[in-house]
Parts: structure tokens; C-alpha cells; sequence
């Protein structure tokens, strides 16, 4: 037990060397203003949908927050409550987490105008409702299965990550990973954990480093997607169906403390160190640093579209 905790506290403590250059220079936050990213608070609670078919024990939730699914505080709150709605359902043994965008994108990750130039009041509740999140979908009774039509990166990817199998479509302008790197951030430890899970050290090392989007035939090869779906193939959404069902021949009680096995040491582990999260994202993600970084990375994002 106190291997783990000297373990994160030189986590977290690399996570805070990152960010403390200039700790809260409100200066930057005045000087610089892009007027195309302006604050994107949801005051509607129309952003997923969850539908459940008690006969199959499936149900699916679809996120459709235009236009990339990017998640707002109340993006992720909408998620956790759906997931939380279709567990309470006792017939329901399954998940499907798909997007019903146009564009296909499955998640562009943390919405970025609640990183730049934050709401210092709501910073806390954001960052609570990320953490709510991936307790939510990792710790879920449910089989969850992750339909990927489209790009997933950063906390896109943690969505799928939290998943128990990942379908991706085949397609190479659809990447997935953790590139926050790429951003001037990086994944707080329980995220970094997930990855290095699933994709193994030395993969989950080289990726942070760079800040690696793979493309699906890559995610494949190192194990980030457990299957691609070809176009001409059946579709992503029949296969996730197909898997839904699989999983739920396994006897619930059974198949729920497999997955404990695995996920049960890192749920308990931010379980009782959420404030300390907190503490530091909120602090590292404030840094005139930081801030100068994800201002420049909004810019080169809007001239991307131009
Ligand atoms: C500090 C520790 C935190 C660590 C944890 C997680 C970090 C994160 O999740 S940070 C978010 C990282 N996300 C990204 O880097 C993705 C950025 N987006 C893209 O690369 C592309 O948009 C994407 C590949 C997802 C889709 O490409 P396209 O299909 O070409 O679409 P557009 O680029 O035109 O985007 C459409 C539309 O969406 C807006 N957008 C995209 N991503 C975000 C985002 N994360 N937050 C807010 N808004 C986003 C983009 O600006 C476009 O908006 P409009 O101009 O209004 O159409």
C-alpha cells in the first residue's frame, strides 16, 4: 500500500514539475483572446441519447454534441448519468458507447474552452465530473463496448479506453490516442495507467512521449482497438451487437469480478485522491505555460479549417 502511494505522489509530482514554470500568471489569460473559441457551457440536456432494449439486455448510448462531442462539464455529466440510468435497469447486462454525429467523430476529447482561458470556479466541478466519468464507464457492472466511427483522441480515447472491447471502422483519417503531449498537457496518472494497460509500457512510453494519434490498423497492431470494421463489412454497429451478446452469455456475477480484477486497484486508488487531482490539474492547467500552449494549439486548429 505505500508503494502505491509514494508511487503517485512522484507522479503527480512530474505532473506538477510540467506545469510550474509560472504558476497562475493571470496576465496571459488577459493578454491573449481567441475569439472563435468562446465559452461552449451546454444549457440544454439534449447531448446523448440512451436507448435500452430489454429483450437483447443492450442498451446504447449515443453521444451527439455538435459539432465534435467534445466534452463540456455537462457533456460528461450527461454520460455519467446515462450510464448510471442504464445500470440501474436490471435487464440491461451491456453497452454500446457510439456517436451519432454526421461527421462520425466519436469524441474530440476535452472540450478545449474549458481548458483555455478558464472559469476558475468551475475548473474544480469540470475536472470532478472527468474523474466522475471515468469511474462511471471503468467501474461500470455493465459489458461496455466502445463503437469507434471516427476520431477519438485524448479524453476521446480515455472514453473508449474505459471500455471493455473497441471496434474502430477502418478507416486512416481516423485516428485514436492520447496526445496531449501534442498540447503542451499531459494525462493525469490514472489515465496514463489505462493506457499503459492496455497498449503495454514500452507502447504506452514512446505514445505519451510524442503525443501519438495511431491510425486504426496501428491502434490494432498495439492493441489500443481490439477490431476494425472494413467498409463493405457488416456494420460497426451490427458488429458491437454482435460482441454485446457475447458478453452477456458470461453469468453477470462472474464476468463483473473479472473485470474487478483488473480495474479494481486503480478505481480505488483515484477514489481517494480525487481533491489531490484536482488540486494539481487545476493548478497545472492554470500555468501561463500551459495557457500559452493550448492558446497556440486552438489557433493552429481554426487556420487547420481554413
Ligand atoms: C490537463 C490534463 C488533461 C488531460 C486529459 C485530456 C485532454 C484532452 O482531451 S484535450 C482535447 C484534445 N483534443 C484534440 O486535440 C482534438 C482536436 N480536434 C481535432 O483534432 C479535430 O477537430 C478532429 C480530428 C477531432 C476532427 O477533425 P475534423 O473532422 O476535421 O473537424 P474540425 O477540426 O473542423 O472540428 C470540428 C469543430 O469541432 C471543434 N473542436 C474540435 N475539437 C475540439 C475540442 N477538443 N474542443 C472544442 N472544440 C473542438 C473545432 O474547432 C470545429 O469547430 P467549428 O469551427 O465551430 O466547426
Amino acid at each position: 500500500m505505500s508503494v502505491h502511494v509514494s508511487q503517485s505522489a512522484h507522479k503527480i509530482q512530474l505532473w506538477r514539475r510540467l506545469g510550474s514554470v509560472q504558476y497562475r500568471d493571470s496576465s496571459l489569460l488577459q493578454r491573449q483572446h481567441l475569439s472563435s473559441f468562446s465559452s461552449k457551457a451546454d444549457r440544454n440536456d439534449d447531448l446523448v441519447t440512451l436507448e435500452a432494449s430489454p429483450d437483447t439486455g443492450v442498451a446504447t448510448l449515443r453521444m451527439h454534441r455538435s459539432p465534435a462531442n467534445s466534452l463540456s462539464m455537462e457533456m460528461m455529466q450527461s454520460i455519467s448519468g446515462a450510464i448510471r440510468k442504464a445500470e440501474s435497469d436490471r435487464k440491461i447486462q451491456s453497452l454500446i458507447l457510439t456517436s451519432s454525429l454526421p461527421s462520425g467523430i466519436f469524441s474530440a476529447g476535452l472540450e478545449l474552452t474549458e481548458l483555455y482561458q478558464p472559469d476558475l470556479a468551475r475548473l474544480p466541478k469540470f475536472w470532478e465530473s472527468f474523474q466522475q466519468l471515468y469511474l462511471d464507464l471503468y467501474g461500470s457492472r455493465l459489458s461496455t463496448i466502445a463503437s469507434i466511427g471516427g476520431p477519438a483522441p485524448a479524453a476521446g480515447c480515455m472514453l473508449s479506453l474505459s471500455c471493455d472491447y473497441r471496434i474502430m471502422t477502418d478507416n486512416p483519417k481516423c485516428t485514436i490516442g492520447l496526445n496531449e503531449s501534442q498540447l503542451g498537457i499531459v494525462a493525469p496518472p490514472w489515465l496514463a495507467q489505462q493506457y499503459i494497460d492496455v497498449i503495454g509500457n514500452r507502447n504506452a512510453e514512446l505514445a505519451l512521449l510524442l503525443g501519438t494519434l495511431f491510425t486504426p490498423q496501428q491502434a490494432l497492431t498495439v492493441g489500443l482497438v481490439d477490431e476494425l470494421v472494413c467498409s463493405g463489412d457488416s456494420s460497426i454497429d451490427e458488429m458491437a451487437q454482435r460482441k454485446a451478446a457475447e458478453f452477456i452469455r458470461i453469468p453477470p456475477k462472474a464476468r463483473v469480478a473479472a473485470k474487478e480484477l483488473t480495474r479494481g486497484t486503480q478505481i480505488a486508488k483515484l477514489s481517494g485522491n480525487r481533491e489531490e487531482d484536482t488540486e494539481f490539474f487545476c493548478s497545472f492547467v492554470t500555468t501561463d505555460t500551459v495557457q500559452k500552449t493550448l492558446g497556440s494549439y486552438l489557433e493552429m486548429l481554426a487556420k487547420r479549417k481554413k
